[in-house]
C-alpha cells in the first residue's frame, strides 16, 4: 500500500471536512475522487500533504507514518501535488519554476537538476516556453507547468486538483493520454475531477465523498450508478423518479 489514511477526521468550526476517512491507494494504482463543492476534496488533500493536521486518525505512506511530518518532508517522501488554483513564480520563467519544484522535492541522483527538468518539458509539452514568464501561459500551458512542477518533485504518487477544467475537448484529451501515460510508467495517481467524462477514461477506481464522509469506494461505473451517488452527486433521487 503506497497511501493508507486511517480514521481520519478534521473540522474547522462547525464545517467537518473529513468524518473518520478510511482510503487505502495501492502501488501503481489510478484512483478518482469526486464530490460536491465543498466535500472536502481539496481538505483530503491538505491532509494527506500535510497543509493540514487531521484532528484523529493517522496518514501514512509505504507503510510509514506521516502524520506528523513536515509538508517538506513529506514531499521528499514522495508525495507530489498540483493545485486547482495553478500558483507558479509568474515573474520566472517556466524552466525556472520547475528548477524550484526540483530542489524542493527529492535529490536528483545521477541525473542533474537541468537535465531532469529538460526532460520533464519534453514530456508535458512545455519544451518550447522553456524561457516564457509563468505569468504569460495561456491556460492549458499553466495546467501543464502546474503538472510539471509537481512532476519535477520525483514524485513516486501524484495528486492532482481538477486539473482539466476550462479546458477545450481536444486539450482534455491530451492532458487525459499524458495522465494515463504516467500511471503506466508506475506513477500513482489520485485524481480529484468534476470533469467526470474525462476521470473516469483514467481511473480504475472511484471515491465519492459528502460532507467530509466517504459514501462510496469501488469500481467506477458501479459507484457512479449507486442510488446514493446518484442522489449527492448528480441531485438525482431514483425512488422521486421512479
Ligand atoms: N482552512 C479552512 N478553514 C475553514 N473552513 C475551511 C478551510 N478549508 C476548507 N474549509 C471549508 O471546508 C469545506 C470543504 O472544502 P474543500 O475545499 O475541501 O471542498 P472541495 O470538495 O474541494 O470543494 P470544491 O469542489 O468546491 O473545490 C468548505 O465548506 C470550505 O469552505
Amino acid at each position: 500500500m503506497i497511501l493508507r489514511l486511517a480514521g481520519v477526521s478534521k473540522r474547522f468550526g462547525a464545517v467537518v471536512v473529513a468524518d473518520k476517512i478510511d482510503l487505502d491507494v495501492a502501488r501503481g494504482e489510478a484512483l478518482g475522487i469526486i464530490g460536491a463543492n465543498g466535500a472536502g476534496k481539496s481538505s483530503l488533500f491538505n491532509l494527506i500533504t500535510g497543509v493540514v493536521t487531521p484532528d484523529a486518525g493517522t496518514v501514512s505512506l509505504g507503510g510509514r507514518d506521516v502524520t506528523k511530518v513536515s509538508l517538506r518532508n513529506r514531499c521528499v517522501a514522495g508525495i507530489g501535488r498540483s493545485f486547482q488554483i495553478p500558483r507558479p513564480f509568474e515573474s520566472l520563467t517556466v524552466f525556472e519554476n520547475l528548477l524550484v519544484a526540483s530542489e524542493y522535492g527529492r535529490e536528483h541522483g545521477h541525473r542533474g537538476a537541468n537535465e531532469l527538468c529538460g526532460s520533464i518539458l519534453e514530456r508535458t509539452g512545455l519544451a518550447a516556453q522553456a524561457n516564457t514568464l509563468a505569468g504569460k501561459l495561456t491556460l492549458l500551458n499553466r495546467k501543464r507547468l502546474e503538472m510539471a512542477r509537481a512532476l519535477a518533485t520525483q514524485p513516486d504518487i501524484v495528486l492532482l486538483d481538477e486539473i482539466a477544467g476550462g479546458l477545450t475537448e481536444a486539450e482534455c484529451h491530451e492532458l487525459v493520454a499524458f495522465i494515463r501515460q504516467l500511471n503506466q510508467e508506475g506513477v500513482t495517481i489520485v485524481w480529484i475531477e468534476h470533469v467526470v467524462h474525462a476521470l473516469l477514461s483514467v481511473v480504475s477506481r472511484l471515491v465519492v465523498l459528502e460532507f467530509g464522509r466517504k459514501i462510496a469506494d469501488g469500481e467506477p461505473h458501479a459507484v457512479m450508478n449507486d442510488p446514493e451517488v446518484r442522489r449527492s452527486y448528480l441531485g438525482i433521487d431514483d425512488e422521486v423518479a421512479a
